[in-house]
């Protein structure tokens, strides 16, 4: 299409490119100024185009914060796991077991089953990492967190769960240790990622959930019987860390596209 010709033409787009200058003194108009002009509402900082431009910055800081934090395990469960509980002595053995086989642990950096994990690692010297998410009511990062990162989106946050571990170990849990665990799954399930062991730790626990999967699920030909075997359970955080570890050898391979 060709340049339009003629007087009519706007005085803006006769000017050059930078340091626009007006004939009516309106005022300079370039991307600059615009930028340096004060606002006269926030309500664009709660549009979508501003949230992705939020979005894009937490994975930017995630990946900035844990490039090179070297091979890790992330550790899920209940964030209402108490401290006498047994699930708590088992999150606290699985960090310090994790740090002595050479890997740093990752946690979703709450209290509960989570706090066991950082404690257990942070106790043993190791790296110990949160990612915190923000939530209505405020709970704050677990004191032993040394490496702690903070997300307002749950997708961005289970986006470094995944990528910066080799492997999964989760502790009893309600929906939250839920949702991590099924969505790992599936992500091993269709070959986004392989060789990713998830190793759940309490039989007692674990098993009716996966006799449901076995029972109801493979039965009724909603997922593969070959399904079951993403998962291994265990009852010791020995045994965990000891499955997750010869499951962690070798490179994990993400699939293409
Ligand atoms: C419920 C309470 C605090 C919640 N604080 C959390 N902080 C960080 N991460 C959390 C929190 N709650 C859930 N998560 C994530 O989900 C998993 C645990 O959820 P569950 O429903 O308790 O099983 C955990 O792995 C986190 O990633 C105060 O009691």
């Amino acid at each position: 299409m060709s340049a339009p010709t003629g007087s009519s033409r706007p005085i803006r787009s006769e000017l050059r490119r930078f340091g626009i200058w007006r004939k009516n003194g309106a005022g300079l108009d370039t991307a600059d100024a615009r930028l340096l002009e004060t606002p006269h509402s926030s309500d664009f900082t709660h549009t979508d185009p501003w949230r992705v431009m939020r979005i894009q910055s937490e994975f930017v800081q995630g990946f900035d914060a844990l490039a090179e934090i070297g091979p890790a395990i992330s550790v899920f469960g209940s964030a209402r796991t108490k401290p006498d509980s047994p699930y708590y002595a088992a999150g606290v053995d699985v960090g310090r077991l994790l740090v002595e086989a050479g890997v740093a642990v990752i946690t979703g950096g709450g209290p509960g089953s989570m706090e066991a994990a950082n404690r257990g690692a942070s106790e043993a010297g190791g790296l110990s990492i949160g990612l915190g998410i923000e939530l209505p009511f405020e709970q704050g990062m677990n004191e032993w967190v040394g490496l702690g990162v903070d997300f307002r989106y749950f997708f961005a946050r289970k986006t470094m769960f995944v990528k910066y571990a080799q492997g999964f170990i989760v502790l009893p849990g309600g929906l939250g240790t839920l949702d991590e665990l099924f969505e790992a799954m599936v992500l091993v399930q269709t070959s986004k990622v392989s060789q990713f062991p998830i190793v759940l730790l309490g039989k007692t626990f674990w098993s009716p959930l996966m006799d449901w999967v076995r029972d109801v699920m493979v039965e009724q030909g909603l997922v593969s019987a070959g399904d079951l075997d993403i998962v291994q359970l265990v009852d010791t955080a020995e045994e965990a860390v000891q499955r997750v570890m010869e499951g962690k050898a070798g490179t994990r391979v993400a699939a293409k596209g």
